[in-house]
């Protein structure tokens, strides 16, 4: 359980007015005139009953006309200010929306911009989580706090008006009032306190309950969960974590229920109190008008003191996240880098030296002491059983991960030098698993949605053989792909989707290409094109192909063999044959297995 931190409350609050002057400065004109409504808008439920009642105990003098002048006069200036103080809440609301959508901004470019390593890291999520909620909600977080800050210092400016004019009728009123506040404030920054440290918990459980509900409404899933039966083993696990849930809010819960029975009890000695005294006052000669302006006065006044409390409770409560959220948005991710800008008009060299590595949070190194070369448009095939470190390779290799030990060197500069966006320019790569964005299928090639050079978009859409899948879409490159967005969408197969991430790393244009199994979902004609093609693909590019299958070895001019001890043989298909090492061994029982099989492939 995390132990309550000091925070910098002032500070956070400082941020977020601070910030309205530079996001919309307007709103506090807005502000103002909200306070001066909703300060005057009280005092006509206050003064009304006694002036009516005044008028009333007149007797034979009793004047209808200036009763019906009294309640006219109120009714039109209520209307007048009420309308004011609502209709400028009301407008301010979106605009206050606007200025978290904003903040939401800031925090897309952080998380799409942080290093990748953070991605990966289950417990990034962990600690950010409640950060990131901080943004997601119009009631809570940002924006709540937001709405308060609108709202409370009017509740706050009339809560010391009204105190004043009670003070002066009886102290022991207002002492009694303020008891009430200070116990109640104490119990709800106790159960916020407890809350708060609650948090870390919360945030666990959180993010495993939604793992399980996404497993269940994502449709990638269905097919494994209908077909290996997963139905009950996802509900099983995900009503599991939803009890652990429950469990955790259930213990919040009773905290604040026993604070609570506190706050009750307090609540009963200060209206005992209240009542006493005027009663007291009435048997002491206080008129009926001015008992019922006074009850009135209270009445307003224990109700504002009730807002107040629990506005600034809220306000606290809620800036503790969005103090997080700020420590998140101030949080070196790691995302910049070096100053270095990408080589120009060049293909790349890359050198590991003396490399080690391991994942954040394990202890097995992937890579020790690694020390390989790749020159300049060589192409290189990189092979190796499953968890051998191939892709962990190319994850190094384009800087989504940092080395631990060692350097990496591209063109003789170490990789650490380069600004990240400029280094990740540099790479067109082919992953695995591939990406396909809700977008048009011109913007998915292009990763852009301006200054597309649609010519190029088909001309490597041809090159991967997707020309006439393109012809067959009534809107051409305009085509929007999945269903999601847009329910004419296309939805291509894997092989097509792996065909189009081939085309968008064509039109990247990068220094280098790097293809991490490129053609494993695709048909035997379509991978056996790929190969046909493959070095008019990359150009003189340097590249590097991983694979399992064997005979993609053939096209390279060098192979280097992974296990998990690292490199282990490298050199060209021949040199590796005649060694007869590891390589020998599983290209022999790879072919045998395609002879047998009947492949097309004949020699591996
Ligand atoms: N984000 C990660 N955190 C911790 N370990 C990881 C992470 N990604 C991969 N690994 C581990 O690193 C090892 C190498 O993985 P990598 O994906 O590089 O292998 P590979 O050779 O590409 O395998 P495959 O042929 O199956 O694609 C594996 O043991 C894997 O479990």
């Amino acid at each position: 359980m995390e132990k309550q931190i000091k925070y910098p409350f002032c500070k956070t609050i400082n941020r977020l007015i601070k910030n309205v002057n530079e996001k919309n400065p307007k709103l506090y004109i807005y502000f103002f005139i909200y306070t001066i409504a909703a300060i005057i808008y009280p005092f006509f439920s206050i003064l009304l009953p006694k002036l009516l009642i005044e008028q009333f105990s007149l007797g034979s003098m009793i004047s209808l006309k200036n009763i019906l002048r009294i309640i006219l006069s109120f009714f039109i200036l209520s209307s007048i200010v009420g309308f004011i103080e609502t209709y400028i809440k009301s407008s301010c609301y979106t605009k206050i929306t606007a200025l978290r959508l904003d903040y939401l901004k800031d925090q897309f470019q952080k998380l799409v911009e942080m290093d990748y390593k953070y991605v990966e890291d289950a417990s990034f999520y962990e600690t950010y989580d409640r950060a990131l909620e901080a943004n997601n909600s119009n009631d809570n977080g940002v924006e709540g706090v937001y709405h308060k800050l609108f709202t409370t210092p009017a509740v706050f400016i009339t809560s010391i008006l009204f105190s004043i004019w009670i003070g002066r009728v009886s102290i022991w009123i207002l002492l009694s009032l303020i008891l009430n506040v200070v116990a109640n404030l104490w119990i709800q920054r106790k159960v916020n306190e407890y809350e708060y440290s609650m948090k870390k918990e919360l945030s666990r459980q959180n993010r495993r309950k939604r793992y399980y509900y996404e497993t269940t409404h994502d449709f990638s899933f269905g097919k494994e969960i209908r077909l290996y039966n997963l139905k009950n083993r996802v509900l099983e696990n995900y009503n599991k974590e939803i009890q652990k849930y429950i469990d955790l809010n259930k213990l919040i819960k009773k905290k604040e229920f026993a604070l609570g029975f506190l706050g009750l009890f307090t609540l009963f000695i200060n209206q005992a109190a209240l009542y006493g005294i005027l009663i007291w006052k009435v048997v002491h000669g206080m008129s009926i008008a001015d008992f019922s302006m006074y009850l009135a006065l209270i009445l307003q006044l224990s109700l504002l003191l009730n807002t107040l409390i629990e506005d600034i409770s809220f306000i606290y409560r809620e800036s503790l996240y969005v103090h997080d959220f700020f420590k998140f948005l101030d949080t070196d991710l790691g995302e910049i880098g070096g100053e270095k800008k990408a080589i120009e008009k060049d293909t790349l060299e890359i050198e590991f030296k003396n490399v080690s590595f391991k994942y954040p949070k394990t202890d097995n190194y992937i890579f020790e002491n690694l020390n390989f070369k790749i020159p300049k448009g060589q192409r290189l095939a990189i092979v190796g059983l499953n968890g051998a470190g191939k892709s962990t390779l190319v994850k190094l290799m384009t800087g989504l991960y940092d080395v631990d030990e060692g350097e990496i060197l591209i063109n003789g500069i170490p990789i650490k030098d380069f600004n990240k966006k400029e280094l990740y320019s540099m790479f067109s790569v082919v992953f695995q698993d591939v990406n396909i964005l809700a977008y048009t299928l011109a913007e998915n090639v292009a990763c852009a949605s301006e200054n597309i050079d649609k010519d190029r978009v088909y001309e490597v859409l041809d090159k991967v053989g997707l020309k006439n899948k393109v012809a067959s879409f009534p809107k051409g490159l305009d085509q929007m792909m999945l269903k999601i967005i847009d329910e004419n969408g296309t939805e291509l197969s894997g092989g097509e989707s792996q065909k189009l991430a081939i085309a968008r790393a064509l039109y990247k244009d990068g220094n280098m290409v790097i293809m991490d199994e490129p053609t494993s979902a695709l048909d035997a004609l379509a991978e056996a094109e790929i190969y046909k093609d493959f070095s008019e693909l990359v150009e003189n590019k340097t590249s590097i192909y991983i694979s399992h299958r064997l005979s993609s070895t053939k096209f390279c001019d060098a192979i280097a063999l992974f296990d998990k001890r690292g490199l282990i043989e490298y050199g060209t298909h021949e040199e590796l044959m005649e060694k007869r090492g590891e390589y020998y061994k599983m290209f022999t029982i790879q072919g045998k297995y395609y002879q047998e099989g009947g492949e097309i492939i004949e020699t591996a």
